[in-house]
């Protein structure tokens, strides 16, 4: 058993609905054993109940649960920064020739190893990825993932239209290779599988048929794809539909619309799209650096909310502008201040929660991870700014909790994590600091 003694943070509850969410222990202690939370408390009582338990010290930072980043694209690492351009245009310079290398497993090889790093390194410990489309790509990016000891919830992207004759499939092979990763990654380990067509624009009605036949056939696997992030792909996509009311109808004649559903972005909703998001508990994973980057819009959260359609967090790598969950946090909170009265005044616990259990709740998996309740596995992020960094000279100051936190998302960079577990394991550690110049 180790005992793990910090300033800890957490929201077990949502913000959005008790407004004293926010759990802070500020000299507070995890114990842990096989990976799960045994008990959360303060350091002095659980170190004279638990005496023999190793201990491991942190103090001098903050420990937060693990990062859940609900829409990240493993192909997309190396585009990061393409930046000037809107929806359709960006997929077409710069991001479907980069996935379509993805057929070449040396390639798709090295940049799993870049994405699950970037991931860990910035202190995420679990991400709903959208894969590649060639079925050989996913296989190599679950296996890195099981290398390191990341949760991932990915699957392989499938199309039939529209993009590019290389990155595309049919029906047909789309359900016989999603069967075959399903059986090869589902429930293995950490992972967990996610159907993933990659928006109506691209995927014809016998497209999504097949995955939802998948659906139907794996009680437990997962969904996601995108939805209403720009003006143009909405067009489009209305008239690849006419029969269809919106662009949600198109998932929703499917069967797609369900618990297990993660729509990625949802910038231009209509009621009647919230309303029935919410009726389904399907989530909204915003992503509030990429809908700055491609001009997307302002995400209407207040909607969402008055709705009851439930929202998380996504870096959306590469038309989001890196893996940094404190990054995407600060930028919902920019968006939403800009908003004026449309916009939803977002508190430290709000990022919080959204960039940790909010996540979770998406993905069915806040029995296990997303907080730092009991019978949770130990999947943590610990934030130790460098000596001499602002955040450092910040976080020194801080009045408060709040002000701590509110501090680690306006500064926080990967540059302050300095260590991250799932389950207990440790997944990253930062490399020595050097050391601080001495004055003559
Ligand atoms: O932000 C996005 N990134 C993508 O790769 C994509 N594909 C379809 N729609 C998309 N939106
Ligand atoms: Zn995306």
């Amino acid at each position: 058993m180790k005992l793990y003694r910090a300033q800890l943070m957490h929201t077990p509850a949502s913000p959005f609905v008790f407004p004293d969410a926010l759990q802070v222990l500020d000299d507070g202690a995890v114990l842990v054993g096989n990976g799960r939370i045994l008990a959360t408390g303060s350091y002095t009582e659980l170190r004279a109940a638990h005496p023999q338990a190793e201990g491991v010290d942190l103090r001098g930072g903050v420990l937060l649960p693990g990062f859940v980043d609900t829409h990240v694209h493993f192909p997309q690492v190396r585009i990061i920064g393409g930046l000037g351009l809107p929806l359709l245009d960006w997929l077409d310079t710069y991001t479907l020739p980069e996935e379509a290398r993805f057929g070449d497993p040396g390639h798709a090889a090295a940049v799993a190893r870049e994405f699950v790093s970037g991931l860990a390194s910035h202190g995420t410990t679990t991400a709903l990825v959208f894969g590649s489309h060639f079925a050989s790509a996913v296989d190599l990016l679950f296996r890195e993932a099981s290398r390191v000891g990341l949760r991932v919830v990915a699957g392989q992207v499938v199309s039939d239209r529209m993009l590019r004759p290389e990155l595309h499939t049919t029906p047909e092979r789309a359900y016989a290779e999603g069967r075959e990763l399903i059986g090869r990654w589902h429930g293995q380990g950490r992972n967990l599988y996610a159907v993933t067509p990659r928006f109506s624009l691209s995927a014809s009605e016998g497209m999504l048929d097949a995955c939802a036949a998948l659906m139907r056939e794996f009680g437990d696997v997962r969904f996601t794809s995108h939805i209403n992030e720009n003006r143009r792909e909405i067009e489009v996509v209305r008239d690849l539909f006419p029969g269809s009311r919106d662009y949600l109808d198109t998932y929703e004649r499917a069967g797609l619309v369900t618990r297990r559903s993660v729509l990625a972005h949802s910038v231009h909703p209509s009621d009647r799209e919230l309303g029935v998001m919410a009726e389904h508990r399907c989530t909204a994973a915003h992503c509030p650096c990429s809908n700055s980057a491609l001009g997307s819009g302002l995400f209407p959260l207040r909607r969402h909310l008055a709705a009851g359609v439930h929202v998380s967090l996504g870096t959306d790598v590469g038309g989001g502008t890196g893996f940094s969950m404190l990054k995407e946090g600060l930028q919902a909170y920019f968006m939403q201040q800009l908003m004026g009265e449309q916009g939803y005044s977002l508190t430290p616990a709000h990022l919080l929660y959204l960039a940790t259990r909010a996540g979770a709740e998406a993905l069915g998996l806040h029995g296990l991870t997303g907080d730092f309740s009991v019978g949770q596995a130990f999947d943590a992020v610990y934030l130790r700014p460098p000596e001499g960094s602002t955040l450092h000279t910040v976080l020194r100051h801080a009045e408060s909790a709040e002000r701590t936190l509110a501090a680690l998302f306006a500064l926080g960079t990967q540059a302050d994590v300095a260590q991250v577990w799932v389950q207990g394991d440790e997944v990253y550690a930062r490399g020595p600091q050097p050391t601080p110049e001495v004055a003559r």
